[in-house]
Order: C-alpha cells, then sequence, then structure tokens
C-alpha cells in the first residue's frame, strides 16, 4: 500500500498542519457516528503536535483517547506516554475528552494486556485516528526488532487486542495495541521529524523485512495509505 509524504519546512507548521488534519477527521467520526476516536503514540516527538491539538475546536466530550503503546510504568513516571498526553494534549478544550491508559498498578504487564484488551472492546473498531512514531531502529508502536510477541503482533489474522512487548532496544516491558487493532484506522498518520528518520523511513521503503524494520508492517500493509507527517 503505498504512502504519501507531507513535508513541512518547520516543525511548527507540522504541528499546526498535523492538527488541523486530525481534528477534521474526528470531526468527520463525531458527526457520522457520534463519536471518535484517538490513539496516539509517545516519545519526544508528538509535544508540539499534541499541544497545537489540545486548542482545536472539536467536541471534545464526544472523543476518547487511548495510547498506541505504553511504556509499564505508572503514570507519575517521566518515561509514561499517559504522562506525556496528560501535559500536553489532555489540556485546554481536549481536557474534556475521555483518556482510557493502559497501565495498570494492580497488574503485571501480561495480565494487563490481557484486562486492557478486554476493556478496549468498548472502544469499538477501526480507530478513527491513529498517529504512529517511529524509532531509529525501525520500530512503531512497541513493535520492537526481536520483540518477544513481534511475529503475533503484525500478524493481521489475529483479532485486534493488546499485547505486552518486551524486546533489547525497548527498555522497560511495554504494552501495545496489535497492528490488526492499527492497520484499518479511518486516519493512520506516521509522524517523525529531523533528517535521520527521514533516512530511516527511506530505508524502510526500500525494504520488506518487517522482522527487521516494523514500521514496513504500516507501510506495506496497512488498509488505506499511511499518511506521513515530515519536517526537518
Ligand atoms: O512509547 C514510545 O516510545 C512510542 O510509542 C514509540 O513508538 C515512539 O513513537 C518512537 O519510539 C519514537 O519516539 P521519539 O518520538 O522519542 O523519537
Amino acid at each position: 500500500m503505498a504512502s504519501t509524504l507531507n513535508s513541512f519546512e518547520h516543525r511548527s507548521a507540522l504541528a499546526a498542519g498535523l492538527a488541523d488534519r486530525v481534528a477534521t477527521q474526528l470531526t468527520a467520526g463525531i458527526e457520522t457516528r457520534g463519536s471518535a476516536t484517538l490513539a496516539v503514540s509517545g516519545g519526544s516527538t508528538p509535544k508540539a503536535f499534541f499541544e497545537a491539538l489540545s486548542t482545536r475546536d472539536i467536541d471534545w466530550a464526544k472523543v476518547t483517547v487511548t495510547l498506541v503503546d505504553e511504556r509499564y510504568v505508572p503514570a507519575d513516571n517521566p518515561r509514561s506516554n499517559h504522562l506525556l498526553v496528560a501535559e500536553h494534549l489532555l489540556q485546554n478544550k481536549a481536557a474534556e475528552a475521555a483518556f482510557i491508559p493502559l497501565y495498570r498498578d494492580d497488574q503485571d504487564v501480561e495480565r494487563a494486556a490481557e484486562g486492557v484488551t478486554v476493556d478496549m472492546a468498548s472502544l469499538g473498531h477501526p480507530f478513527d485516528v491513529v498517529v504512529l512514531g517511529m524509532g531509529g531502529d525501525g520500530h512503531t508502536a512497541s513493535f520492537f526488532p526481536g520483540g518477544d510477541h513481534l511475529g503475533q503482533a503484525l500478524d493481521l489474522s489475529l483479532p485486534p487486542r493488546v499485547f505486552a512487548m518486551q524486546a533489547e532496544g525497548a527498555g522497560e516491558p511495554r504494552l501495545t495495541f496489535s497492528f490488526s487493532a492499527l492497520h484499518d484506522a479511518r486516519l493512520l498518520v506516521l509522524h517523525i521529524e529531523g533528517n535521520e528518520k527521514k533516512a530511516v523511513l527511506e530505508t524502510a521503503l526500500a525494504g520488506t523485512d518487517e522482522a527487521d524494520m516494523p514500521i514496513r508492517a504500516p507501510l506495506l500493509r496497512a488498509a488505506s495509505p499511511v499518511e506521513i507527517y515530515w519536517a526537518p
């Protein structure tokens, strides 16, 4: 499946442009189905985009936000994606949105994967919007090269679920939605910034081995073209 590249001269322009695109898609979901769902990635890249999106004038009370993946740490840990979203997205007008975390204080990562899978069924499928990031090793979500559940997580024949994922490059144990939960989002975005990430993307686009570079799964097998947003 081809992807489309939206390049911006400045990261601030990318943040505003992506916020507009996501707001339009969420509003379409609300108008069509009465509500909308948004799954976002963590890391360092999305902060400015989150802050721009938080100011957009949409019916946030009808939006449910969750995480594509999570480092398995409590929400007060600086590594937490929940903390990142709480501080940069669920502010301003977006404070009205519902948020479903992945981390569970009282469960280990494997038990939490089972519990979140059950609880997330009520969200409905597909997501209206999924925003992916990408690491320098070509991972996306928590689909890391060498991940202990990578094969199952990328297998579209399996039903949508949340997997625990452990891998050398992942740091903490992770929780991640499966590719079958993400691949058919009504809007699937890949948000990357910097020339190094652009070079990693070009390497990914030039090959097909998904175990080597899991970002290839959405680039090659998403239900609709991935909308790539990039600035230097
Ligand atoms: O929890 C995470 O880290 C993310 O979900 C992950 O998939 C992220 O998008 C990439 O690692 C890029 O992270 P940076 O934006 O920090 O480069």
